[in-house]
C-alpha cells in the first residue's frame, strides 16, 4: 500500500491514514518515580483463571553478563543481588565519590521482582525458570502474553530469540508445542472453522458437500491455469 504523506511530517500506510493520534495528554507530574503498584495489580489478579502459576503477573529480571567495558568503569558495582526476588541498585563509583557519605545513602534502591535471574544463568535455567509454566498453562487452555522490557542493548533479542548455538525462549517454546502436540492430531476432516473462534462438527452429509465443493473448486483453478498456459504458449509462438 502506499504510505500517504500526514500534516508534511510523518509518512503513513493508507490503510491507518483515518486513524487520528489521539490528544496529548498534559504534563504528568511524576513525583515518586517508586510508586508500589502492587495494589493496583492485585485488582488484577483477583479474576477466575484457576491455573497454577502464582498470581497473573509475573515480572522476572534478568541480568545479562558485563561487557569487558562495563566491567573496565566498574558497572558491575552498580548492581547487587541480595536474594532471588531482590536487586539492589546503586550508582557507578566515579559517581558516587564525588558526594559525601550522607547523601549517597538514600541513593541506594532497591528492587523486588518475582525472580531475579543473575548474568551465570542459562538459556536452558531461564527458559525452565520462566516460560515451562505459563506454556504449560497455555496448553491447558489459558491465554499467556509474555514480553521482553529493557533499554538497548538490554539483552532482550538474546533472551527471546538467543542464537543458533544457544536458542531462547522463542524457539524453546515452540519446541515444547509441537512435542507436546506430537501423536495428538486430529485427522478427520469433519471440522470447520465457523464465526472466526468457534467450530462446527460436520455430519457425514454435510462432509461429502465440502468435499464436492472443494473437488470442483480445484478442478475450477486445474482448468483456469491449463488455459492461461495454453494462452501463454500461444502468444510466445505467434
Ligand atoms: N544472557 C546473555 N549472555 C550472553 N550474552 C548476552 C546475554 N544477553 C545479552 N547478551 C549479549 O549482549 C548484547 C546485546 O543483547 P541484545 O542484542 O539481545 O540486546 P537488545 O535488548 O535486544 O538490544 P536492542 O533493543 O538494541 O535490540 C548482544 O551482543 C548479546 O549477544
Amino acid at each position: 500500500m502506499e504510505p500517504t504523506l500526514d500534516n508534511g511530517k510523518f509518512f503513513r500506510p493508507s490503510y491507518i491514514a483515518s486513524i487520528e493520534p489521539s490528544p496529548r495528554a498534559g504534563p504528568v507530574s511524576v513525583e515518586d518515580i517508586k510508586t508500589d503498584l502492587s495494589s493496583e495489580f492485585s485488582l488484577v489478579s483477583s479474576g477466575s483463571d484457576t491455573s497454577q502459576s502464582n498470581g497473573h503477573i509475573q515480572v522476572c529480571l534478568r541480568i545479562r553478563p558485563f561487557t569487558s567495558l562495563e566491567r573496565e568503569n566498574g558497572s558491575q558495582d552498580c548492581v547487587s543481588l541480595e536474594d532471588s526476588t531482590n536487586i539492589v541498585l546503586k550508582p557507578p563509583q566515579h559517581y558516587l565519590s564525588r558526594l559525601s557519605e550522607k547523601t549517597s545513602g538514600p541513593m541506594l534502591q532497591k528492587f523486588t521482582f518475582s525472580q531475579v535471574f543473575g548474568p551465570e544463568t542459562t538459556q536452558e535455567e531461564f527458559f525452565e525458570g520462566t516460560m515451562k509454566q505459563p506454556v504449560q498453562d497455555f496448553l491447558d487452555g489459558y491465554n499467556r502474553l509474555v514480553f521482553t522490557y529493557g533499554v538497548t542493548n538490554a539483552g532482550k533479542t538474546y533472551t527471546f530469540q538467543g542464537t543458533e548455538e544457544d536458542v531462547g525462549i522463542l524457539p524453546r517454546t515452540m519446541d515444547m508445542l509441537f512435542k507436546s502436540i506430537q501423536g495428538k492430531l486430529y485427522t478427520a476432516m469433519d471440522l470447520k472453522p465457523y464465526r472466526c473462534r468457534d467450530y462446527i462438527k460436520l455430519t457425514e452429509n454435510q462432509v461429502r458437500e465440502e468435499t464436492a465443493i472443494k473437488n470442483s473448486l480445484l478442478r475450477l483453478i486445474k482448468e483456469v491455469e491449463e488455459h492461461f498456459s495454453i494462452l501463454f504458449s500461444m502468444c510466445i509462438f505467434r
